[in-house]
């Protein structure tokens, strides 16, 4: 439970609904206990005027709610039993529309909060899965995040909305009732009570495996979901080695693991409902078996219309009661989905802005000062005592084997991870002293693996800039080589990428990707195998672009190729995260051996 405290900000927030609400489900079962006080009067009413020949019956000893009194002191004046029975018809009907006007407004009140807290959470949620680093997204798969916004959120939904909607309406109906029915006659009310402990040990001991069992559901359902995702996904790797059946025994065995623990809730709650109907049942039992009893002794004060007031009062307790179950569980639930959404929203970002980052403008002087950079779940050092240093303006290459660190040294220049040793700095600041969002807005980024939205691609290409020209989207395109493929799409610009739209092939994909890139026109620009899916025509015109658009720009592409139409003021090979090699490319062509010297020779004979 201490889990939901989390939730206490909202409560505050929306306090106002939250009081109007619970104030609006006291008054709609106030009117509603005044019903069974009426009908129990009207019956001995009835009674008594056909046994004394229309006179009202005493009230003496009797305690009636005090508008019930004034009607009662205003029918003691009327003459003719069905005049009082048709006043106390139109009397319960307008107690009946007063409860569900009440009722109408306790829930516009209670449930519209919890779709606002829902909202909020979400957005909170979504707010710091966003701020957290690339660390925590490795560390838990897809299928997992989605469930704790989705799932999770809806469940805690259940709690600030149905579950408190309920323990209100509970302990105010118990109350009112309960203090009615023990004015009238305290025996006959501790019988009909009777019942109750035992419901409340059947509730507990049944809510205890309700629990466990939704503890095994949700999790099957983080198994399934990831499942899920990761087969649509891969879905082109699966097809292509024809994995589908795979796919599916794997789906069913997760899928078979949260069928049988549903159908074990399921048999939970369809045990319990019955028996509390059951016991229910024996609580009306006892009312009319002992009212019986007591108004045939005639003993208590007790008539027909007192025993039809406590079974009106026994079936009023049905809902509410038999709902302390589904409530405890929905509680426990949320209570559960809280701890997990908790266990995110505690995660604090390793990386963050330190209090005396700046908003620097950046050149693109660039320093690696002895980094070491060692991936803390895998533990593997992708960067040795790594030194580099790229004046502004300058254009370097970076080659060297797969896994030599080359995309470690570009995550490190946007902080996405921050080296466990040594300093990176830009113009003389430490990237600590850079406010994080200025450090990636002033570096253009063109990652190994492509991401594109589901979205056209002029939205793709402009993606983030708010004041971008359409003319500077076609020209960006126009330097990546890929706008007059655009042009020949029967959308053109406005054709929707991804899923719901156009696949683009991989060279194309990347070419966005590069177009967006250069409409941010930054000083610092960093290319990682953004070339790698296209031919060599299209390599040498985008080259030949990029030749221009980078003069005065500082630049670093990573490559396994390499550019006859671009010139590099300066080349780097990597391996084992160290720098091998160095110089400008007539350099590195005289290195005996070399990497990149056995590189040219490869690719010239290619
Ligand atoms: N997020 C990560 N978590 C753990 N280990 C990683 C991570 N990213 C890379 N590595 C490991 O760090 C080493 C360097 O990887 P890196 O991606 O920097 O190589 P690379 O030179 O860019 O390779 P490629 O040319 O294939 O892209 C590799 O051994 C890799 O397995």
């Amino acid at each position: 439970m201490k889990h939901l405290r989390a939730l206490n900000k909202y409560f505050w927030k929306y306090r106002w609904r939250l009081g109007f609400g619970v104030f609006f489900v006291v008054l709609s079962n106030y009117f509603n206990v005044l019903a069974p006080q009426l009908t129990g009067y009207v019956i001995d009413y009835v009674n008594h005027s056909l046994q004394f020949n229309g006179a009202a019956p005493s009230t003496d000893g009797k305690s009636y709610d005090i508008l019930i009194k004034q009607l009662i002191n205003y029918i003691t004046t009327m003459s003719g039993a069905w005049n009082v029975v048709l006043l106390c018809v139109v009397v319960l009907i307008i107690l009946a529309l007063l409860k569900a006007f009440f009722l109408f407004l306790m829930r516009q009140t209670i449930i519209v909060m919890s779709r606002l807290i829902e909202y909020d959470q979400k957005n909170e949620v979504y707010k710091h899965y966003q701020q957290l680093d690339a660390l925590f997204y490795k560390r838990n798969s897809t299928g997992d995040l989605m469930n704790r916004i989705t799932e999770d959120v809806s469940r805690v939904r259940m709690f600030t909305g149905p579950a408190i909607m309920y323990v209100v309406n509970l302990v105010t109906i118990i109350g009112f009732s309960v203090f009615f029915m023990f004015q009238r006659s305290p025996e006959l009310t501790l019988y009909v009570l009777l019942p109750l402990p035992v419901l409340a040990a059947i509730i507990y001991v049944v809510n205890q495996r309700i629990h466990k069992q939704s503890e095994v559901i949700q999790e099957s359902l983080s198994a399934l979901t990831t499942n899920a995702q990761e087969s649509y996904a891969g879905i082109r790797v699966i097809k292509s080695f024809t994995q589908e059946n795979t796919m599916l025994r794997f789906f069913t065995q997760n899928s078979e693991k949260y069928r049988q623990s549903a159908v074990g809730l399921a048999k939970i709650e369809a045990l319990y409902f019955p028996s509390i109907t059951l016991l229910i049942g024996l609580s009306t039992l006892l009312t009319i078996m002992i009212g019986g009893l007591y108004y045939i002794h005639g003993t208590h004060n007790i008539g027909p219309g007192t025993i039809v007031e406590f079974v009106i009062y026994v079936n009023m307790l049905t809902f509410p009661v038999s709902a302390i179950g589904l409530t405890a569980s929905m509680i426990q639930r949320a209570a559960a989905s809280q701890k997990r959404l908790n266990e995110f929203l505690d995660i604090k970002p390793a990386i963050v802005d330190q209090p005396m980052a700046r908003d620097i403008p950046l050149h693109g002087d660039i320093i690696f000062n002895n980094v070491t950079m060692q991936y803390p779940d895998t533990g593997i050092q992708a960067l040795k005592h790594f030194n580099l240093h790229i004046k502004a303006g300058e254009k370097i290459a970076i080659f060297g084997r797969t896994g030599s660190g080359k995309t470690t040294l570009a995550q490190i220049l946007l902080r996405m991870y921050d080296p466990q040793e040594g300093h990176v700095s830009i113009d003389g600041a430490d990237l600590r002293e850079i406010k994080l969002a200025a450090l990636r807005q002033q570096i253009s980024y063109v990652p190994q693996d492509v991401f594109l939205f589901s979205d056209t691609i002029y939205n793709n290409i402009a993606s983030g800039e708010a004041d971008v020209t359409e003319e500077q989207v076609h020209e960006a395109a126009r330097q990546a080589g890929v706008h007059e493929e655009i042009l020949r799409f029967p959308q053109q610009y406005q054709t929707v990428v991804g899923e719901r739209g156009v696949t683009l092939s991989g060279g194309q994909k990347q070419r966005v990707s590069i177009a967006r890139a250069i409409i941010k026109n930054p000083h610092i620009l960093l290319f990682d195998d953004c070339l790698s899916a296209v031919d060599a025509k299209t390599e040498s015109l985008i080259t030949g672009h990029l030749n221009n658009y980078l003069q005065n720009k500082t630049a670093i592409i990573i490559t396994h190729r390499i550019f006859a139409s671009l010139q590099f003021d300066r080349i780097f090979v990597l391996d084992e995260g160290v720098v091998i090699e160095q110089g400008t490319h007539e350099e590195l062509l005289q290195i005996p051996d070399g990497y990149y010297a056995a590189l040219y020779q490869q690719q010239k004979k290619g």
